[in-house]
Parts: C-alpha cells; sequence; structure tokens
C-alpha cells in the first residue's frame, strides 16, 4: 500500500519539484533537453514525442518520494512517446559483456551448430536465421517492409516452466544468460512497482500479475552486409513490441530509431553507457486502455557507421518482459471510467504474444 506523505515530506517535495523545474528550465535554454528527467513541467508538446528521455533510477530503489516523482515522469513518457532510457538500474557492466560475448562467440559459430535449437510454434524460442523473421509482418500497416530483417537471433524463455534448449557451444552460456535474465527479472520488478505508482495503483499491484511470468530473452546479430541495401530493407523493420515492455541493451553502432507519432519523423535513440533502453509493447497499451502508448520502432544500417562499402556488423539484447500466461488482460481499473470506457475485449495475455509472433515469423499472417 502507498501511505499518504506526511505534511513535511509533501513540502519538501514541492520545493524539490519547484527547484527541479527551474534546472530543467535552465538546461533547456542551454540546449541540452535529453539529459534530464521530465518531459512534463516546460517542453512545448511536439517535443513530448520527438525526445527519449534519460532517466536515473538510482534514488528510486532508496526514497519513495523519488519514486513517486519518477513515476509521475514515467507517467507523462508513456502517454507521449512509451520510449526512455535508464542509468542507475544496478545491472553491473560485467554482467552486459559477458552476454554480449557469449552471444558474439554463439553466432560466430557455423550455421549447423547454430540451427540446432530452432523455433517452432510450440517452442517460439531457440535460433532465427537471416531470412526467418519480418516484424512489420505482424506490425501489419502500410509501411511494412516485404523482405526479410536482416538479422539472426537465439532466445530463451522462463527458466523455470519447460527446460530450456540450450546450443552445445559455447560451454558457459547456459550460465551467463540465466544470469543477465534473472537480473532483467529483477529490474523488470522495480519498474513495474514504479509502473504501478505512475498508474495511481498500489505499489504491489502487478506483483500477483508477473509470478509466474513468461518472459523471453534474445540476443539480436546484424551482420556486416554490403551497401547500399535494397530499398525498403531494415535491419529490423518497422513493428511495435508485443508483450508489457522490453529491457534493451544496445552497443554504440547505432540505428535504432522511434517514430514520432505526430509527423512520423524518425527519432534516432542515442547510444549511453551504462544505460538500457524501455519501451512499452502492445499488451501495455491495450491493459491501459491506450493511456500509454507502445510506439513503432525500427533498426536502419546507419550511414555513419559503414566501412569499404560494408556496414558495421551490431548488437543487441532484448529481454522482452511478459506477464502470466494465464493473466486475462482487461482494463486496468485506474485507466477506465464512464469518460473513459473500455475499448478492448478480454484477451488471455499469452494469445495476445503469440498471436504476433506467429504472424512476424510467417507461421500465420494476420
Ligand atoms: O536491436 C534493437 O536495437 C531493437 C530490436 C527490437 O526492437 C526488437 O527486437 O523488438
Ligand atoms: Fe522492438
Amino acid at each position: 500500500m502507498i501511505t499518504a506523505a506526511p505534511k513535511t515530506g509533501c513540502m519538501r517535495t514541492m520545493l524539490k519539484l519547484f527547484f527541479i523545474t527551474k534546472f530543467k528550465q535552465l538546461c533547456h535554454y542551454n540546449n541540452n533537453p535529453m539529459r534530464f528527467h521530465s518531459t512534463s513541467y516546460i517542453q512545448p508538446s511536439s517535443a513530448k514525442h520527438s525526445l527519449i528521455p534519460i532517466l536515473d533510477l538510482t534514488n528510486s530503489y532508496r526514497f519513495s518520494t523519488d519514486r513517486i516523482e519518477l513515476a509521475h515522469e514515467i507517467d507523462e513518457i508513456c502517454k507521449n512517446i512509451g520510449f526512455f532510457i535508464i542509468t542507475g538500474h544496478s545491472i553491473s557492466e560485467k554482467i552486459q559483456d559477458d552476454m554480449m560475448k557469449v552471444s558474439k562467440q554463439f553466432f560466430d559459430l557455423p550455421l549447423p551448430l547454430k540451427k540446432e535449437i530452432s523455433g517452432s510454434k510450440d517452442y517460439p524460442y531457440g535460433y532465427n536465421g537471416l531470412n526467418d523473421e519480418n516484424l512489420s509482418r505482424g506490425y501489419g500497416k502500410s509501411s511494412s517492409s516485404s523482405l526479410a530483417d536482416i538479422k539472426e537471433s537465439f532466445s530463451i524463455g522462463p527458466y523455470n516452466e519447460d527446460p530450456i534448449r540450450w546450443p552445445t557451444k559455447p560451454e558457459n552460456m547456459s550460465t551467463i544468460w540465466l544470469q543477465y535474465y534473472k537480473e532483467c527479472e529483477r529490474l523488470a520488478q522495480h519498474l513495474y512497482n514504479i509502473f504501478a505508482l505512475a498508474l495511481n495503483l498500489d505499489l504491489n499491484w502487478f506483483d500477483q500479475k508477473i509470478d509466474t511470468h513468461r518472459s523471453a530473452l534474445r540476443s539480436l546479430h546484424y551482420p556486416s552486409v554490403s551497401l547500399p541495401l535494397i530499398d525498403n530493407q531494415f535491419r529490423s523493420s518497422v513493428h511495435t513490441d508485443y508483450g508489457s515492455f522490453t529491457i534493451l541493451k544496445q552497443d554504440s553502432i547505432g540505428g535504432l530509431q522511434v517514430e514520432n507519432r505526430l509527423d512520423g519523423k524518425w527519432i534516432d535513440v542515442p547510444f549511453v553507457q551504462n544505460s538500457f533502453v524501455i519501451n512499452l509493447g502492445d499488451l501495455m497499451s491495450r491493459w491501459t486502455n491506450d493511456r500509454w502508448v507502445s510506439t513503432p520502432h525500427r533498426v536502419i544500417v546507419p550511414s555513419q557507421n559503414s566501412k569499404d562499402g560494408f556496414s558495421v556488423a551490431r548488437q543487441s539484447i532484448a529481454y522482452f518482459s511478459q506477464i502470466n500466461p494465464n493473466e486475462i488482460v482487461t482494463c486496468i481499473p485506474t485507466c477506465c471510467s464512464v469518460d473513459k470506457p473500455v475499448k478492448y475485449p478480454p484477451i488471455k495475455s499469452w494469445d495476445l504474444v503469440m498471436e504476433k509472433y506467429l504472424a512476424s515469423t510467417g507461421k500465420k499472417i494476420k
């Protein structure tokens, strides 16, 4: 339960907000709009849709007033762009580096070894090769690409459900992946707590919805290819993520872009050392009755990162946070009212996710 802050705490928070607002105004006029927390206080409305805010979580782990303040900021961001970058998240750089390294070793293996574990309708994880996926097919809008994404990936599901199918090499893959998965699980729990506050719910409202979650961890490799690409071909074609939200680690190569919903222009997601990109998925948007948005994004080959007519390879790691597979997704109580009637019929969370997954892998086209 959230308890009301004592009056002195209230005063302190108000004063703090006042000074933060003033500080942010200064930052803004110094042409540095990216490095502060909120989008809500000073930016013109178009900026709410065209900046990827950077949030430092450090104090939100320690002080409830900071958690509440952060929750307000996150609510604004999730209403407008649904993407933000977090620092101060408590996942060590060593664990992140190990995960990148072991994934690279896997992708460097000969194709038959990588294909030992392939995904199917019954096991939607394992290896997906260069022609296996077109994310925009699941997205199904006119801006979709008809060409496969130029990427390969390896994914796992939860460690406490069916046994995970591991490749035979590299040997330490399972240890490092499980460690990374569990760190993301912890970070996701913290984010759910903040999301609950942002939606005016009890801090622990999401706990029972995620205690048997079926989140997936996926490592992505975008190989070096000769340029120029065929028109309309992408490393990851335009899509929205399917589930609750994504915790993404990207390397410094660049190329991840988010669509500005107001003018359709593409916004680059900057690389920030030791950070994660958080973006909402379709399930969260539906669950909140569209109070929060699941924003289209894609990965292009950035022109500044090519060498001798070839693109430089890129790597990323995505943890797709899902809720319990049997949870019925129906409007979160604080997101619907007489003025905001429920928009969507109830649906089982796993059905929602699988529908899109199968469409993007061509196993079932919508
Ligand atoms: O690799 C990235 O930066 C983003 C990948 C992505 O959006 C996805 O797999 O859903
Ligand atoms: Fe995505």
